[in-house]
Parts: C-alpha cells; structure tokens; sequence
C-alpha cells in the first residue's frame, strides 16, 4: 500500500483530472490515468483561468489492446471471464471469502479502465497493473477500497458537490409520489406529459414523482451497494403546436456528471435481457407494455458513456429501441458495436414502429415490436431484401437522412443540405484567409445542436482557439464585457465539445488512435483537423508531398466511414495564384483523393482595391445530392463570425457557363448549380432569414 501511495502520490503531475478526487471519480465517470496525448473539454479550460493548468484528460501513449490485458492477467494467474464489453475477474478490493465465486470486477476491453461493481472502485489499467504487483508482493489476497489515493478537491468544489446534494434531497423530499395526488390532478399532469397510458402502478415502480413548483415529473437515480439517492433528472413539458409536445430536461448534479441508468435499480441479478431506450418516459412504457427489464440512456441517443457498459455486462439480450427517427437508428447501430453485436437487436424506427411512449399510447404491442427487432450483426453481403426497409426509412425522412442543419448558415443548408455522419468534408482557402475562424463558427453551430465534436488544432493552441469559439459563441468581445465572462462560460462548458491537445507536428498514427479512442469514450460526430500539413512529417521530403497528403486524406476516408464519424480536414491549398480563385485541383495531388473528399469547401478571398477581403464560400463537390454553388460570407471583426449579406437583393448567376475563377462572385448573390457544373439543373434563390443574419437577433437566440 505505501507503494501505491508514492506512487499516486508522485504520479500528481499528470494524473487526471487533477480537481477531482477519486471519489467523485466512482460516482461519477471513468476517466482514464493517462499519458502523452490529450483531449480536454471546455470545462477544464474555463477552470483553466481559475485554476492549475493541468486539468486535461490523457491518452495512453500506446493503447492498450484486449489481448495485452488478458496475455497480463494469465501472467497474474487471474481467472476472467471473456464478457461482451469488458473481462471480468473477481474483486480484488473484498476478501477472498466473501467474494467466493463472483466476477464483479469489470475491466473495459477498448481502454482497460475497470470498475469493481461491490465496491465501486475504479480507474485505469495502469491503477489496476499497480494494485496487482502490490498485492503479489506482499503475498495478499485482496486490498483496502481506500487503497487507490484520490485527490482532494478544492473547497470551491466541496461546497458545490455539497449544493448539488441538497439540492438533490430537497427536491426529492418537497415532490409527491403519484400515488398522493388526487385523481383529477394526476389525470392532469399525465396529459399535460402525453402520458396518459402510463398507469399509476408503473410510476410507482420506477419512483417517479412530481415536483409542483416547476410542474416537473422526477426522475430518481439510486445507485451504489446502498441503493442511495444520487441525483435526480426533472422533466418538464411544453405544449407546442397541436398535439406535440417538447420536453426540458434538467438533472443534479449536472449532466456530465449523470450516470444514471433510470430502471437498473429494478433489474435483478437473474435478469439476462433488457430493454434499452434513450429517455425515461419510453422505458416506463416498454416497462408497462412488455414487462421486460428496461432501462434508459441518461442523455439519450446523444451518448453511450464507457462508464455505463459494465452495468449492461449481464444482459445476454440487449435490445436498443432509442425512438423513433433516424438519429435514434444511427446511435442504435453505432452503441451496439460497444455494447457487442452479437447480443444486441436493433428496433427499427418506422411508421408501426415509433417511441416506445408513441407505440403505448396507439395501443400497439410493444412486445411484438422487441421481438421483431433485427439483429445488430453485420453481414458483409446483404440482399435487397434486408436492405429494403433501410431504402424506404430513407426516402421516408429525407430531411432527417440530409443530416443536421447549421442554423447561422441557412445558404450552406440548401447546398449541402445538412451535415452527415461517416462523410469527409476537405477544406481550403488561401493563407489567412479566415479558415479556421469559420470552420470554428460551422462546428460550434453544429455541436450547439448536439454534435460531440473533437478538434485537433495543431496550428493554434487551444487557448487561443477556444477564446475564438466562446467569442462566436457569445457574439460579441468578452474582453470588454469580462463581467459576462461567467455566465457565457457556464453556458459554453455545457457543449459536447472536446480537444487534442496536440501541438505542431505529429504522427498521423497517434492522431488516429486518439481520435479512435475519443470515438470511444465521447461517441464523438465530429473531428476538425487543423491541418493536414501537420501530419506530413519532415523527414521524407525526399518523397513526393502530395503523394503523401492523398495518402492522409485517405486514411482520414476511412477513418471517417469506419467510425460513422465525420471529418473535417482543413489543407492548404498547393499553389496560391493572386489573380485566380482556387478550385477543386487546387488541393489535391491526384484524382483519387479528390475522389476520397464527400464535400469540398473553398474559402474564397477576393483582392479586390474597392473591396478588400471580401470573403465567400464555394462548394466544389457534394456527393450527397451534387448541388453545389458560392455564397458571399461578412465577417463581423467583433464577434468573429462570418454571416451573409442582407442589404440588396440576391443576384442569380449560372456558375457553370464560366470558368471559376473568370468573374468575381457578385456581391450577395448567391448560386447553386448540379453535378459539379456538368448538369446545370436549377438556379435558387437564396431565402437568406433576416433573423438568422441579424448579430442583435442571433444574440437574443443565443442568450
Ligand atoms: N473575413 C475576414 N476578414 C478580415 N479578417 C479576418 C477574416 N476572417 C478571419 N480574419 C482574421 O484573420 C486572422 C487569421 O484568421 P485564421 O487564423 O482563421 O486564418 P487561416 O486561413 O486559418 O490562417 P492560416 O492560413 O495561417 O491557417 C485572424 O485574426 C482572424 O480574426
């Protein structure tokens, strides 16, 4: 143990996240102990300003494979069982006595973070390899749960875990069962919810409750060997237009730091098949309709944490109903490669088959549904037959299957009508021109919508480069508003977006793996790499460059279709003319990587006397439906954001019949031509939203 100690202790430089203490690690997350390569989100940033400078979240420098973890555990003379997402073995942290025959230590097969269920002890590989080697040292059987040093968090983030615990409790304490309200009342608030098939027994089972101040159905997290109350989720519900309704969700403490899987708490240990949905409504219904075990997703579609897989481990059965759209088909497929493909079955989403809530409320047989459910296991040969319905899910939704749409830029909506998953989007613009201040705009609007989006900005550090964002994000100079600072901050801490931590050159290897590895544990959408030439390497400039560059580009391809990931790739154009615009040729080295690119962007740079820097955005290619076109971008200095004309009215002009770089792209006119020039089809005028464009308004929206 004093082995552990010094070396925990020793271990503090890097050891990570240095704010919190391991306790709040086991409630909460497993954040790996890692090493060279980092990723960081906002939060740390923020607290950056505040505090140390250290609160990043590492990669481990070589990533650890499932075949280095059991070739280790042989050597250890361990027993494990070969689970779906992690190894078990039996706990090391109770005795040997009490643990008998029971494998309740959980370690992940992708990162080797474990977690011992008894006790609730976690953290890495290299935690675990410690407590090992010790425990053969002194020739013990097992270990203290105390044995893992953890840190102590400052005073400012006691009393707040303090806050968020009262808080807990006093909501908790002032809600009422359903079962104490009056008939009318709970008849009330159920249709208020659109949940009137949920019967009262149900509610009770689950605990729901609701708290009159705020008209909000509770939710409870219980968790731990005690069963106690962790948290809460709130939910409160808007009438919107007609039938529909929109619901808010709020939880303590707050969502990064809610694990809660809302139902485990009913599963039993003999429980080999469960229902997966992505919101606690749905589960009481599938709970209700089917009597199956169910449990649902603390955020959703939008995530799968790691943390969350060891208490999925006994399920022989995994079905992922997520709901009703595409968005909840797609998370579907991409968390039953986590959770393991051959035991889950995936609910397809369709007309008869909606939200499990949806399906109660028509009175369909929701168990008919979860046994039609289609295995997750991919074959590499299909007929029409199995992808037929995929066919028609996608002619059904084609707004949804377009992808998310960016609300600041409603003329990059109508041409590439959205942004989509598994696709690789290249690029370009001349040196200075703006790039990375508007692709920094594009993701922000896309990862405010919900995208979990990772950068890679080798150029800029990631002080600078957040500074942009916040500045985008909160639309005006925070320098001289500092007194805002906090309350855009808080707001920016909230988004799903992450860092590499990378600087300057680097092995497009480590690059890789990172992003792989924050696929992983972020189950990010979206990766900006800024840019290429960062992955070129100096040494063999021997070898022909742009051999090397369509090399990259292809590899980021397939990282891109593999990983149902998109990606952004931001190169340097090869030649930069004064007099030409540029073009598709001007950034690749051969046909087949411009065949690699889904989407090619050009920022292009007008050098113009009467209008310098006059900036506008052309899309060269678009696989997706072949539209492309230009559009003319402002730049507001002051909040460093790029946004389109709306004095004048819109100029239509046929791209195609010129050559691209012959005329200069009129101002506010906006273009959208077929099939890359060859089949002119329809010239559109651009519908620019005075609301959208408006900085006042947008500020509004934002705020
Ligand atoms: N449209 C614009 N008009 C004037 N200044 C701009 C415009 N867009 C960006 N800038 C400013 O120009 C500077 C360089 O911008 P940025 O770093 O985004 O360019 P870049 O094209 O990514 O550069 P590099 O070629 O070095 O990678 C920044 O200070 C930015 O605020």
């Amino acid at each position: 143990q004093s082995f552990l100690h010094q070396r925990h202790a020793s271990s503090q430089c890097f050891r990570l996240p240095t704010h919190r203490s391991v306790h709040k690690l086991r409630e909460t997350s497993c954040i790996p102990r890692l090493r060279s390569t980092e990723v960081f989100q906002p939060h740390n940033l923020v607290r950056n300003y505040k505090k140390d400078a250290k609160s990043t979240v590492e990669f481990p420098l070589s990533p650890i494979t499932v075949t280095d973890i059991k070739q280790y555990l042989r050597s250890k003379d361990i027993l494990f069982h070969d689970g779906y997402s992690c190894l078990h073995i039996p706990s090391i942290f109770i005795d040997a006595f009490t643990r008998k025959d029971s494998f309740s230590l959980f370690v992940d097969k992708t990162t080797g973070q474990f977690l011992c269920k008894d006790t609730l002890v976690e953290g890495s590989w290299e935690d675990l390899q410690d407590c090992l080697e010790v425990m053969q040292k002194d020739e013990q059987d097992s270990l203290s749960p105390h044995v893992l040093l953890g840190y102590p968090e400052s005073l400012e983030e006691q009393e707040e875990t303090e806050r968020e615990q009262r808080e807990v409790r006093e909501i908790w304490s002032s809600s009422l069962p359903f079962t104490d309200l009056h008939d009318e009342e709970a008849q009330l608030v159920k249709a208020m919810f659109r949940i009137t098939k949920i019967s009262n027994a149900t509610l009770k089972k689950f605990g729901v409750r609701l708290f009159k101040p705020t008209k909000s159905l509770v939710f409870p997290w219980f968790g731990g060997p005690d069963s106690s109350l962790k948290g809460i989720k709130l939910l409160s519900a808007q009438r919107t237009d007609g039938e529909k309704v929109a619901y808010n969700e709020a939880t303590v403490p707050k969502c990064s730091s809610y694990f809660n899987l809302f139902g485990l708490a009913l599963v039993s240990r003999m429980d080999s098949e469960v229902v997966v949905t992505g919101s606690e409504l749905d589960t009481l219904a599938v709970s209700q309709g089917t009597g199956l075990p169910s449990v649902a997703l603390p955020r959703g579609v939008s995530c799968l944490p790691p943390a969350l897989l060891p208490y999925l481990e006994q399920f022989k059965r995994v079905t992922l109903w997520l709901g009703g759209d595409i968005r909840s088909w797609e998370a579907s497929k991409l968390f039953s490669r986590k959770l393991g493909l051959r035991r889950c079955t995936l609910v397809r989403p369709g007309e008869f088959q909606p939200c499990p809530l949806e399906a109660l409320s028509q009175g369909k047989n929701l168990s008919r549904i979860v046994k039609a459910s289609i295995p997750a296991a991919h074959k590499s040969i299909v007929s029409f037959k199995q992808l037929r319905e995929d066919v028609y899910g996608e002619l059904m939704n084609t707004d949804q299957v377009a992808g998310v749409k960016w609300t600041r830029f409603p003329e990059l909506n109508r041409i590439l009508k959205g942004h989509r998953k598994g696709e690789l989007t290249v690029f370009t613009g001349p040196t200075g021109s703006g790039k990375t201040t508007f692709i920094s705009e594009l993701a922000l609007d896309l990862c405010m919508q919900g995208v979990n989006t990772l950068w890679g900005s080798f150029e800029i550090n990631n002080v600078r480069l957040a500074k942009i964002m916040l500045t985008q994000f909160a639309m005006q100079r925070l320098e001289e508003n500092l007194e805002q600072y906090d309350f855009w901050a808080d707001r920016f801490e909230e988004l799903p977006l992450y860092f590499m931590t990378f600087h300057g050159q680097q092995n497009i290897k480590t690059v890789l793996d990172t992003m792989q590895h924050a696929v992983y544990l972020y189950d990010i959408n979206h990766v900006i790499i800024d840019n290429l030439q960062f992955m070129m390497g100096q040494e063999n400039l021997s070898v022909d460059k742009f051999a090397v560059q369509d090399h990259i580009i292809g590899v980021f391809r397939k990282f891109a279709t593999n990983s149902s990931c998109h990606v952004t790739l931001i190169i340097h154009p090869r030649k930069e003319e004064d007099d030409r615009e540029l073009q598709t040729a001007s950034i690749f080295g051969s046909a087949k990587a411009s065949q690699e690119a889904d989407n090619v962007l050009i920022l292009q740079e007008k050098k113009l006397v009467t209008c310098p820097g006059r900036r506008s955005l052309q899309v060269t290619k678009n696989r997706f439906d072949g539209d492309v076109g230009i559009f003319p971008l402002d730049f507001i200095k002051s909040s460093l954001t790029f946004s389109t004309p709306i004095k004048g009215k819109h100029k239509l002009r046929k791209v195609a019949a010129k050559p691209e770089n012959e005329e200069e792209v009129q101002e506010n006119e906006v273009t959208v031509k077929k099939d890359e020039g060859k089949k002119e089809k329809a010239t559109k005028t651009a519908k620019a939203s005075q609301a959208a464009k408006c900085p006042a308004n947008r500020n509004e929206k934002a705020k």
